[in-house]
């Protein structure tokens, strides 16, 4: 057992607070991870603010990185001091899922709970991880080797929003070179699927938002071109631009309006590829007879449908390369006891990534 700082959530809605906890002691094959950095996601702020329900007090947090300090008695293949980053893909090896190269879909991974208050009460390890901490323990299957070039601040963006956003792209859509790509939404997911497809070659890459700045951030990770959400049928501007509907339309942000509108800009035979997560119980329409009639395919992705072996390894080398912006995406680095204003700005759509460093 270890004592840890954390950001602890007592109700839904609430500031986090500071609290010290007891971290258990890696069991079976766990791992113990000292963490340097912990990213703010939009999925943290959706589960504090209740829209996910889940229980409480909990800790969420969930893409980070940081080094092994210490290994359970069944662990192998991975040494103290190993550089990873840490993510909420828990995956068991042996379920239909893991069995058939989806382990971010696996929901038969043992659930651990590492987390307690010194009285004893137990505390919720949200999304498999409870990374606003200084430590976490968490199942093998969650980490993934980082090069020693690789800051790990800049690292622990690779554990959530980049391979959200890339790999919907890649491994989800399957976007091929030559193909006419939108990406609705240019935050944190968004700037990836775009730089997604910049990789992946597509021929048009045409971001929307409301935000007028967030077409500028776009058009610095590769789109070509912007739409500002906020027109009057927007959808209407892409055939102006680009003289075609899209091959693969990507919706990155939580908001059904997205959603609804998403079908507008696809082409026949086009993928409309969910990234997004609304709250629970928000709903979205569809034309079901043109989405048959045009051969449209809907597609939802966790996680970018990562398998964390095949992907970190080439992402990580396109970042050594240049080829991969992600020092571009941190817009600040916070202390721990400075959560709240950090989760303050990200809601108010200022920041590409702020990220908690330990
Ligand atoms: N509506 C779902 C929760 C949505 C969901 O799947 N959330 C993801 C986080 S997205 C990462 O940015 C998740 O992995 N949640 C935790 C888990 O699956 O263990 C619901 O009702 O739960």
């Amino acid at each position: 057992m270890t004592r840890i700082r954390a950001a602890v959530c007592t109700a839904f809605g609430d500031p986090l607070r500071i609290e010290d906890l007891d971290l258990a002691a890696p069991e079976g094959r766990e791992v113990e991870v000292t963490l340097e950095a912990c990213a703010i996601c939009h999925s943290d702020i959706t589960y504090a603010e209740g829209r996910w329900g889940g229980p409480l007090p909990a800790v969420y947090g969930h893409e980070a990185a940081g080094h092994v300090t210490a290994t359970g008695p069944d662990t192998v293949g991975v040494s103290i001091g190993d550089r990873v980053i840490v993510t909420l893909i828990r995956s068991c090896g042996a379920c239909a899922s893991c069995a058939t190269g989806q382990p971010y879909i696996c929901y038969t991974a043992k659930r651990t709970a590492p987390l307690t208050r010194p009285d004893g009460t137990a505390v919720f390890q949200a999304m498999n991880c409870g990374a606003f901490a200084d430590k976490v323990v968490v199942d093998p299957s969650q980490i993934a080797r980082v090069p020693d070039e690789m800051p790990l601040d800049v690292a622990s963006l690779l554990s959530c929003g980049v391979i959200t956003g890339v790999g919907a792209v890649v491994n989800a859509g399957r976007v091929r070179a030559g193909e006419d790509v939108v990406v609705i939404g240019a935050g944190g997911v968004g700037l990836n699927a775009i730089q997604g497809a910049r990789i992946a070659g597509a021929r048009r890459i045409v971001a929307v938002d409301m935000v007028p700045e967030k077409l500028e951030d776009a058009r610095a990770f590769g789109a070509t071109d912007g739409i500002l959400a906020s027109e009057d049928k927007p959808w209407e501007r892409l055939a102006d631009l680009t003289g075609r509907l899209a091959d693969v339309v990507l919706v990155t942000v939580g908001h059904t309006g997205a959603y609804d509108q998403a079908p507008r800009y696809i082409g026949p035979n086009g993928r409309l590829v969910m990234v997004g997560m609304p709250g629970n119980d928000r709903m979205s329409s569809y034309a079901p007879d043109m989405i048959a009639s045009y051969g449209q395919s809907l597609i939802g992705t966790k996680m970018g449908d990562t398998v964390l072996a095949r992907d970190i390894p080439w992402m990580c080398d396109l970042y050594l390369q240049g080829r991969l912006k992600l020092d571009e995406l941190i817009s600040n680095r916070w202390p721990l006891d400075r959560i709240n204003e950090a989760i303050a700005d990200t809601k108010a759509g200022r920041a590409r990534r702020n990220v908690i460093m330990f």
